[in-house]
């Protein structure tokens, strides 16, 4: 189901494809969820659904907690081309911290805290819990439980642990499906895309997303006050999103499916 602000954002996107952003989250969005984390992909059929696009909007952008580089290199796809394909494309990376486009990467330097997260997360981890999984990511520090025997229980047990080391390294928690990340402070999705549509003087926009670090995001195209869609890539995993975004669809094939129903309206309109 459509509600009618979202009926109204993509009707706004296809009558004027040229001022519209389409901006979209990584894993569980792009990505299909995968028990580890390094072993993700993008969904086949995404580049090549995001380069359609591309030469019809002004903008397509990805929003993630991935580093760019990491992002793109799971955006290689076997056979059709790949994500760094996408014409114009911005990626966003660390929540908005690190910015690649074009090649150039423009990041702050990493918070100094995370050498302290180092070096205590692992001892903190072994008298808490089994299977858990620790990904570097060179400016964050993520603590994964899905491999867990039971990865909620696992999750609600190092929560405050994991928030009062973040506290003494001058970081944030940011929490996610199966994950606990331990960032730096004062960017997130949502002061992302807001800075995004007020550079490219966005007439409209879309963003696409399926965790909890995609609320901020749906709220700054609520508050945006142009016409905007937000769009839920559902899962049994994360239910907060369904009921604060315009349309629900199923997971990346289902995100695929409507960017290529956007594709199609907007063309559809230019014969
Ligand atoms: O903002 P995103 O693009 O959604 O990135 C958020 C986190 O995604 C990754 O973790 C998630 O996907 C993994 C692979 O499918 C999965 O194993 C894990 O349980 C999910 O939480 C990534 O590993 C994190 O670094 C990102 O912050």
């Amino acid at each position: 189901m459509l509600t009618e602000t979202g009926a109204t954002g993509l009707a706004a996107i296809a009558e004027d494809p040229g001022g519209a952003v389409i901006a979209l989250d990584f894993d569980g969005t792009l990505a299909p969820i995968v028990s580890d984390p390094s072993a993700a992909w993008i969904h086949p059929a995404a580049p090549a659904a995001l380069i359609r696009l591309a030469g019809q909007v002004a903008r397509i952008a990805i929003i993630t907690g991935r580093p760019p580089s990491t992002a793109l290199a799971l955006g290689d796809t076997p056979e059709g081309p790949d994500l760094i394909d996408v014409p114009g494309l911005l990626i966003l990376g660390h929540y908005g911290l690190e910015r690649w486009e074009g090649g150039e990467t423009v990041a702050p330097p990493p918070p100094s805290g995370l050498d302290l997260v180092r070096n205590e997360l692992p001892a903190l981890l072994a008298t808490l819990a089994d299977g858990v999984k620790i990904e570097d990511k060179g400016r964050a520090v993520a603590v994964h439980t899905r491999n867990c025997a039971d990865p909620d229980a696992t999750l609600e047990a190092l929560r405050e642990p994991v928030a009062r080391l973040a506290e003494r390294a001058g970081l944030v928690v940011e929490p996610g499906r199966k994950v606990l990340e331990l960032r730096g402070p004062g960017m997130d999705k949502g002061r992302a895309l807001h800075a995004l549509l007020a550079e490219t003087a966005a007439r409209s926009v879309m963003f696409v997303g399926d965790d909890l670090g995609d609320l901020a995001a749906f709220a700054a195209v609520a508050d945006s006050g142009l016409p905007g869609v937000r769009v839920c890539s559902g899962s049994s995993e994360v239910a907060e999103l369904t009921e604060v975004c315009d349309v629900v669809v199923d997971g990346p094939a289902g995100v695929v499916a409507l960017l290529e129903t956007l594709h199609k309206s907007i063309a559809s309109r230019d014969q």
